[in-house]
């Protein structure tokens, strides 16, 4: 694989965040006191409803945005105190971003391969060589050489991975990785994140609304609604999740025929390995 040890993955610590954005003259709280404790090296999937505050909470992480109030630790480094340079030098070596539009992570007259090397060049101390980032996440060797254009969307997605792990992040956030892939092709995808994430001891904090990827990541599950933590897999043994409007997780159309809005699923932890088990309430009957 890489001539490089795997690095340490950073904790991220989220203390009661508040996150104001001004529209029109008028506040608006898209996080209201989100706390959120991510140990170094682990996988968390955040699901919510359209608007929840899913997204802003990444671009916090991410240190796009800055704090409106409350905590965000990266590691050591305090978000809400760090200077523009200490958060512009995490951000060019520790956290990486996978934005939910893959085309925006690619370059369209490149190779798979070519876009892969434009973010891990050379001269990167810690960067993971093109050839193994797209082994470690599963593109298929006869696609490397291929126009980005002209491959399946699933392998633009991975390429898209690929591309976001060649630096070696120590963070990875991820906005709806599986983007609008289902069933096997996005499991491919939840593998890959899953492979990342134990090769090189990546902390991944993945948004998604597909709770089949949710639990496929196989680590926590966090839900967020109007601007807060709802249930966090680890201090359940057993909760419920409803899916629709006014419920847990709204789901987009396509998800429809496995699970109508009104579905009640039961997420539980097995509790011989800690893994997540998912099943539809209506089947326990
Ligand atoms: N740049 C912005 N300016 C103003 N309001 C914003 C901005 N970004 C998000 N919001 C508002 O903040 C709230 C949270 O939005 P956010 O995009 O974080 O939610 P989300 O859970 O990621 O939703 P989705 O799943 O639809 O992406 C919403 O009310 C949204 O309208």
């Amino acid at each position: 694989m890489t001539d490089f040890e795997p690095r340490q993955g950073l904790a991220v610590q989220v203390d009661r965040l508040v996150q104001i954005y001004t529209v029109d003259g008028q506040d608006v709280a898209a996080l209201s006191g989100v706390s959120l404790s991510v140990p170094a090296g682990s996988v968390v999937a955040l699901v919510g409803p359209s608007g929840a505050g899913k997204s802003t909470l990444l671009s916090v992480l991410s240190g796009l945005v800055p704090p409106s109030a409350g905590r965000v630790f990266l590691g050591d480094l305090d978000l809400a105190r760090a200077s523009t340079e200490q958060v512009d030098a995490l951000r060019g070596d520790k956290v990486a971003v996978m934005v939910q539009d893959i085309d925006r992570n690619l370059l369209p007259y490149l190779t798979v391969r070519e876009n892969v090397a434009l973010t891990a060049p050379p001269r990167l101390r810690t960067a993971i060589r093109p050839a193994d980032a797209l082994e470690m996440v599963g593109v298929p060797e006869e696609d490397w050489n291929s126009p980005i254009d002209a491959v399946s969307p699933t392998v633009r997605q991975l390429t898209a991975l690929a591309s976001s792990v060649a630096p070696d992040p120590q963070l990875l956030l991820a906005d709806e990785p599986t983007s609008s892939l289902t069933g096997d092709e996005a499991r491919r995808i939840t593998e890959a994140l899953r492979t990342v994430n134990h090769e090189r001891g990546t902390t991944i904090v993945a948004v998604t609304h597909d709770v089949d990827v949710a639990v496929g990541l196989g680590g926590r599950i966090v839900t967020i609604r109007d601007g807060r933590v709802g249930n966090d897999s680890t201090s359940f043994e057993t909760t419920e999740i409803v899916v629709g409007e006014g419920g847990t997780v709204v789901l987009g159309a396509e998800f429809d025929e496995d699970f109508p809005p009104g579905t009640r699923l039961r997420i539980e932890r097995d509790p011989a390995n800690g893994a997540i088990i998912l099943t539809r309430v209506e089947e326990l009957r």
